[in-house]
């Protein structure tokens, strides 16, 4: 079977000196790859009657919309300032290596939609839980969280608490394996 593991390129003190960089260009360069993350990033929420499927800029675009088809939703953008041009809702937040802000339009999502978010890699967190703020400001129901790559050693997930994470690579900080935690545990069946 392919291994993803294997189109991920590590860049050592990237962007920032201390920063081990995990560079997915060579698996979207790939396209059984790139298929494959996809897939496996929908996968546990295939019967979960997913209604959109949102993201914030610019990598976690990249997953997203394909998992939107594939899952048969919608897709709602969530970006950084400047870019979104009706009514917003914002939230201001820290990254591993700076800080930044993200927004979406405040009729983006319905009440009561049920709400897939997406990303390309959990770090410390400090993104998603935006994005789990934003969309809470909008009223969605979030179904859950979906990342290609969790560094688990930075314990983002914890800021995802109550919210579902799953992930498709995780590396602890010596890059081994880490096995699923309980929250890491894909969902059931939709009760
Ligand atoms: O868990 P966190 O510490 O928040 O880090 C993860 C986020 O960092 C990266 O985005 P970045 O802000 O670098 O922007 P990009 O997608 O535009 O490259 C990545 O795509 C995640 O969104
Ligand atoms: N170590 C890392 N590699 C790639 N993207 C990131 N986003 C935040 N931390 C990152």
């Amino acid at each position: 079977m392919l291994d993803l593991r294997h189109y991920v390129r590590d860049i050592p003190d990237y962007p920032k000196p201390g920063i081990l960089f995990r560079d997915i260009t060579p698996m979207l360069a790939a396209p059984a790859a790139l298929r494959g993350a996809v897939e496996a990033m929908a996968e546990p929420f295939l019967d979960h009657k997913i209604d959109i499927v949102a993201s914030a800029e610019a990598r976690g675009f990249i997953f997203a919309a394909p998992l939107a088809i594939r899952l048969g939703a919608g897709f709602v953008p969530i970006r950084k300032p400047g870019k979104l041009p009706f009514d917003l809702h914002s939230f201001a937040y820290e990254l591993e290596y700076g800080s930044d802000e993200l927004q979406i339009h405040v009729d983006g999502i319905k009440p009561g939609q049920r709400v897939l978010i997406v990303d390309d890699l959990l770090a410390t967190g400090g993104t998603m839980e935006a994005c789990c703020r934003l969309l809470e400001q909008c009223d969605a129901e979030i179904v859950g969280c979906s990342f290609l790559i969790h560094l688990v050693q930075l314990g983002g997930e914890a800021r995802l608490n109550p919210y579902l994470v799953h992930s498709v690579l995780r590396y602890d900080q010596d890059d081994n394996e880490v096995e699923l935690s309980a929250q890491n545990e894909p969902p059931g069946p939709l009760a």
